[in-house]
């Protein structure tokens, strides 16, 4: 029987990268432009890796608090699905984005404490989907991709209006255990699936979405 949990895979940088995931039963690939990212890839590098994605496999634009002309020189040359905007981008932002480029968006959330989840309400009535992620620590380099998980108590039996995604220190390990205890139904990985930051371990994606698809 088909899982009903989808599984993203963030920070593909080759096709043999996006074969692994799409065969390991994926639904979302991420190409991470963040410049100071290991996972970072060109914008030419990702416009002849997004050729490798299979039709129905939704490719996600992980961006940092883009500039409108960084957006546009993106996808002037990319066939993306969907925008993850992952730094601290507004709601008005976020509304912003939507309304010039005509695209889903997502909207990272990192999440610490009570007060964070506050700030995710924000977001519901602007972002078609919102991704829950550790807040990063204040002297990270990344403002995601840590490998870092949250106190998934703080969301358990939380339910919002908008499709959601779990993320943050996800690994196959650990992944059941966030799935039964948030209720999730999405969730995304980068580190955990890499033998070092930055290369993806075909091995380590089939064992986090076996885990993650076993629900
Ligand atoms: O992965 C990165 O390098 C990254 C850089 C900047 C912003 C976000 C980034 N990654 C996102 O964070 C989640 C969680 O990562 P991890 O599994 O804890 O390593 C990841 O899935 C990306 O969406």
């Amino acid at each position: 029987m088909p899982s009903n949990v989808n599984v993203k895979i963030c920070g593909v940088k080759t096709p043999a990268d996006i074969a692994a995931a799409v065969e390991a039963g994926a639904r979302y690939v991420g190409f991470n432009f963040f410049a100071r990212s290991p996972r970072s890839v060109s914008v030419e590098d990702a416009a002849a890796l997004a050729a490798e994605v299979p039709e129905g496999i939704c490719k996600v634009a992980l961006v940092v608090d883009p500039t409108d002309a960084a957006l546009d020189a993106l996808l002037a040359r990319l066939p993306i699905d969907m925008i993850q905007l992952h730094g601290s981008e507004t709601p008005a932002r976020v509304t912003e984005i939507k309304a010039r480029h005509g695209l889903p968006v997502m909207k990272a959330v990192g999440v610490a404490d009570a007060d964070d989840l506050q700030k995710l309400d924000a977001y519901l009535k602007v972002a078609d989907q919102i991704l829950v992620d550790a807040k990063p620590p204040k002297d990270a380099v990344l403002p995601g991709g840590n490998g870092l998980a949250f106190d998934w108590r703080l969301i358990a039996g939380r339910r919002w209006p908008v499709p959601w995604m779990l993320a943050g220190g996800l690994t196959a390990e650990n992944v059941g255990e966030g799935i039964a205890m948030t209720g999730a139904r999405q969730v995304d990985v980068a580190s955990a699936v890499e033998s070092t930051p930055g290369v993806k371990d075909a091995a380590l994606i089939r064992a986090f979405c076996a885990a993650a698809l076993a629900d």
